[in-house]
């Protein structure tokens, strides 16, 4: 993993909802072609973190830059591909129309663009359902169909939430041997994920309790430092469930 200049710094960050606060004094550098994965109990704040570093919220304090640059910035949008937790598709549309959509917004055109969506909907296992509309798609497709509009400009930085849920598994493997790919080509991925063979995938974890970054490091790391066998009793561990 080469060490360079991160693709994300987070610099002693925290979000307040009013008078609840949801993130405190986070600080974070994330690495050109890391699997970076965000960790830790519903509600712990994965969410509000990665929309911070999409630049869609604004920290309450403190610094996000994204490709060296104080988010947020418009400009930098087109370097990321982000995949909401809840999907931003338009259900009465087919999925064609959906990443057309899409592919408009990110000036792709001609040629490159029907390259482009054919090989997304292949990674994703969808080309057989490129006309239907996505209201008669499963809770998966959906989520199928949103990773792979993330996926289709390109773009060097992928900021998933939760991008495998719904997701059989055959189908999830066949995802993480595509983002490896893309990982290996230089993208950086940053998830957020509960499901534990996915975080032993990622490269670091960052785990998140009550708004907290409380453990940073390699899976392998993580569980030594915890003194638990596996990465399920280490996400426990750091979950709180010690005192
Ligand atoms: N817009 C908002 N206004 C008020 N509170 C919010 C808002 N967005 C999130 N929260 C609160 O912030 C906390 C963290 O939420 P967040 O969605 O970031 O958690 P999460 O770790 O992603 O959870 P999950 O794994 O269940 O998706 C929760 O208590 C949530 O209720």
């Amino acid at each position: 993993m080469a060490h360079n200049s991160p693709v994300i710094r987070v610099t002693d960050a925290s979000k307040q909802f009013g008078k609840k606060s949801v993130l405190e004094h986070i600080s974070l550098d994330v690495f050109p072609s890391e699997t970076f994965g965000l960790l830790g109990p519903s509600g712990s704040g994965k969410t509000t973190l990665v929309k911070l570093l999409t630049g869609i919220d604004q920290a309450t304090s403190g610094f996000i830059e994204a490709f060296g640059t104080p988010m947020p910035r418009l400009d930098i949008l087109s370097k990321i591909g982000y995949m909401a937790q809840s999907d931003a598709l338009y259900t009465e549309l087919s999925a064609l129309e959906n990443l057309d959509f899409y592919a408009a917004l990110y000036g792709l055109k001609g040629a490159r663009r029907k390259q482009r969506i054919s090989a997304v909907m292949d990674i994703v296992s969808l080309q057989d359902h490129l006309h239907k509309k996505v209201m008669q798609y499963s809770g998966g497709m959906k989520r199928r169909l949103s990773l792979a509009i993330a996926l289709l400009h390109e773009p060097p930085l992928l900021i998933l939430d939760e991008p495998t849920v719904g997701i059989d598994p055959l189908l999830r493997q066949a995802i993480w041997t595509e983002l490896k790919a893309l990982n290996t080509k230089g993208t950086t991925i940053i998830l957020t994920t509960h499901v534990m063979d996915e975080a032993d995938k990622c490269d670091r974890l960052g785990m998140i309790r009550e708004g907290r970054l409380i453990a940073v490091d390699t899976p392998t790391a993580l569980i030594e430092r915890a003194g638990k066998p596996s990465i399920e009793e280490a996400f426990i561990y750091y979950g709180g469930v010690h005192s």
